[in-house]
């Protein structure tokens, strides 16, 4: 028999020393890790696995992978209380009485809102199955700002910096260290400033609003974002983009690492994929311990998958942990998970009569994500080279440090809704714009209802505080844009001038919007993908992931996070899970 049926042959009871509930970013690294450190590991996976879907696997398919039924959650959230505000967004999606989608704000009679549209990826790898692939360190004091938070100092940049390094195959140019021998492959993608005008012409222009001479525009471009230069958090300009992706352009993520880590045959990680883990067992003592949990077994069993049949009910099983329960269920899954085990805000439990093993009014509290928005125009004619971009960064009058990062070329990203993007022909170019270190962190995760197959009320609550100085630094960023895209040459059979289409409609340079205009459209139209902390260390955990009140019970995904790091938060999470792995280990004699 082959050496991984051996090791991945039922233990006792159905007992492993780890399981660990969820393959994405949080949850795929340590789960692997773990085996790799000789410990048996049970990995469940609500997903299905999907890694030799192309759409998957080849990058440049990203979009097709972000609307792929094989791999969507599709989930719909609000992003605020005020229910006209709500009802302006431009992309509000809505059910028709046909089963389709229909996404505007003129529904066919007898359409049902769902509100606005959140992707998820529920799949072996998680959204970094159907992710854009950016791969970005965030800033140092995002780092810095947690072990001030904890007093942990092993939170701070410098310390983190080791994750990144040990987690990484970095196969592009840097002046700085890196790793060249851990499980996630790196490359900096093509700007396309040495092959294609166009694209030269606006990183020169991009470089100058910078504050640089045009000359150093060509080393601008490719500076490593993931480096270690001391003064980083005060870098903005032209960057070279990082991403997940092997030199082939296929795709590197957790998901392909935990597919290694099993299929390698020497290690005990068993993966156990279409199954839903609905609550966590305790064993009540005087403090109580996380000692397994409870799944449905079956196919597409989570309402948010596009193929699930309420009629399929799925068959319920139990796995037990003889050291520890780690859930990676994502911001929205994991506060879902904690409350339907009876840890969460006491009132909330009550009302679906879940037993409260710990009153915590935290968990699915403090949610937050970064904002977006898109300066989108197009140009005086078919832009060279669409699929080249480069990222920049950009720090605002109310910026601590550099606040905004986006990245810039001729495509179109408004947010997501089914189907997204919309195209705008081959004359569009945007520059998407990420507000990094949004100031309000009010967002929510509650129960619809007691049955774990049903999707929680997520509701981010966008500018709910500190909306003044957000909306203003977008407003910064935004016309800082359009500042140099005015720069353009216009002569005859040139890119320029360009006609924005939103925020400010009009020709660059003389169009007549008010800032105030600006900046309710972009209140009303931001969109995000990058939701964090519904579980946050401080509060629902200590600095070493550790669920407070109970034993035995960890939380390692992008809900951990006290706050959201930087602009992408796809490394920053791997790179938790790769710290959480050392917690784990050093307490893996303590059960
Ligand atoms: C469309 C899109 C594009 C993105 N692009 C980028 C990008 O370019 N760069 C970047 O840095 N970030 C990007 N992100 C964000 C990034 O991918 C996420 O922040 C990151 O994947 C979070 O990791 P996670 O482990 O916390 O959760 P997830 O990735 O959501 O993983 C959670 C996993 O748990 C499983 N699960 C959930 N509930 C259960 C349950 N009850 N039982 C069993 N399994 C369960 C899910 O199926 C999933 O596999 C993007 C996100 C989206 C949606």
């Amino acid at each position: 028999a082959p050496a991984t049926e051996a090791l991945n042959k039922p233990h006792d009871n159905n007992t492993y020393e780890y399981i660990v509930v969820g393959s994405g970013p949080g949850g795929g690294p340590i789960a692997a890790n773990l085996a790799k450190a000789g410990h048996s590991v049970l990995l469940l996976e609500a997903g299905d696995d999907q890694t030799q879907n192309v759409n998957v696997s080849q990058w440049t398919n990203f979009l097709l992978s972000g609307n792929d039924p094989a791999t969507r959650w599709d989930f719909f959230v609000k992003h605020s209380d005020d229910e006209a505000r709500e009802s302006r967004y431009i992309r509000t999606t809505w059910r028709k009485p046909d089963g389709g989608f229909y996404v505007g704000l003129d529904p066919p009679a007898g359409s049902k809102r769902l509100g606005i549209y959140y992707p998820r990826a529920g799949t072996l790898g998680g959204c970094a199955m159907h992710n854009g692939c950016l791969t970005m360190n965030p800033n140092d004091l995002d780092w810095d700002d947690i072990a001030r938070i904890t007093g942990d100092e092993s939170w701070s940049a410098k310390n983190m910096r080791k994750y990144l390094v040990k987690l990484e195959n970095a196969h592009y140019n840097s002046t700085s260290p890196h790793g060249h021998s851990g499980w996630l492959d790196t490359t900096m993608l093509d700007s396309g400033f040495s092959s294609n005008p166009d694209a030269k012409t606006m990183i020169e222009l991009a470089s100058q609003a910078s504050g640089f001479q045009i000359s150093e525009a060509s080393d601008l471009q490719q500076r490593d974002m993931n480096g270690d230069q001391a003064n980083r958090d005060s870098l903005v300009g032209p960057f070279g983009g990082v991403s997940h992706i092997k030199p082939d352009g296929r795709r590197s993520s957790p998901g392909y690492y935990v597919k290694e880590t099993v299929d390698a045959g020497k290690y005990p990680l068993t993966l156990q994929l279409e199954s839903l883990v609905t609550k966590v067992i305790f064993d009540k003592g005087d403090t109580p311990k996380a000692i397994g949990v409870e799944y449905l077994k079956g196919k597409s069993l989570y309402s948010a998958d596009p193929r699930s049949n309420p009629n399929d009910k799925g068959t319920p099983g139990k796995a037990y942990a003889s050291k520890e329960v780690i859930i990676s269920g994502g911001a929205f899954n994991t506060p879902q998970i904690l409350l339907l085990s009876g840890i969460g805000p006491k009132a909330q439990l009550k009302k679906f009569d879940i037993p409260v093993i710990v009153d915590n009014p935290d968990v699915g509290r403090n949610l937050a994500d970064n904002y977006e928005s898109s300066m989108l125009s197009l140009a005086a004619r078919d832009v060279n080279g669409p699929g080249q971009i480069f990222p920049s960064f950009f720090k605002t009058t109310v910026g601590k440090i550099r606040d905004i990062y986006m990245w810039c070329g001729g495509f179109s990203f408004e947010g997501f809704w089914p189907g997204f993007p919309q195209d705008h022909g081959p004359k569009q170019y945007e520059c998407a714009i990420v507000h990094m270190n949004p100031r309000s962190q009010a967002g929510s995760v509650t129960l619809q209802s007691a049955n774990p197959r049903d999707v929680p009320n997520i509701n981010l609550q966008f500018f709910k505080d500190g909306s003044e100085k957000d909306l203003q630094a977008i407003y910064e960023a935004t016309s800082w844009v359009r500042s140099w895209l005015g720069k353009a040459p216009t002569t005859a059979g040139s890119i320029g001038p360009f006609t924005e289409m939103h925020p400010c409609e009009g020709v660059v340079g003389s169009q007549n919007c008010t800032v105030e205009s600006q900046k309710t459209y972009i209140k009303e139209q931001a969109y995000s993908h990058h939701a964090t902390s519904s579980c946050r260390i401080g509060e629902v955990l200590d600095s070493k992931f550790r669920v407070k009140g109970v034993k035995g019970l960890r939380v390692v995904d992008a809900s951990s996070f006290p706050k959201v790091p930087g602009g992408f938060p796809v490394l920053p999470t791997m790179m938790l899970s790769e710290k959480a792995t050392e917690d784990v280990l050093a307490d893996a004699k303590k059960y």
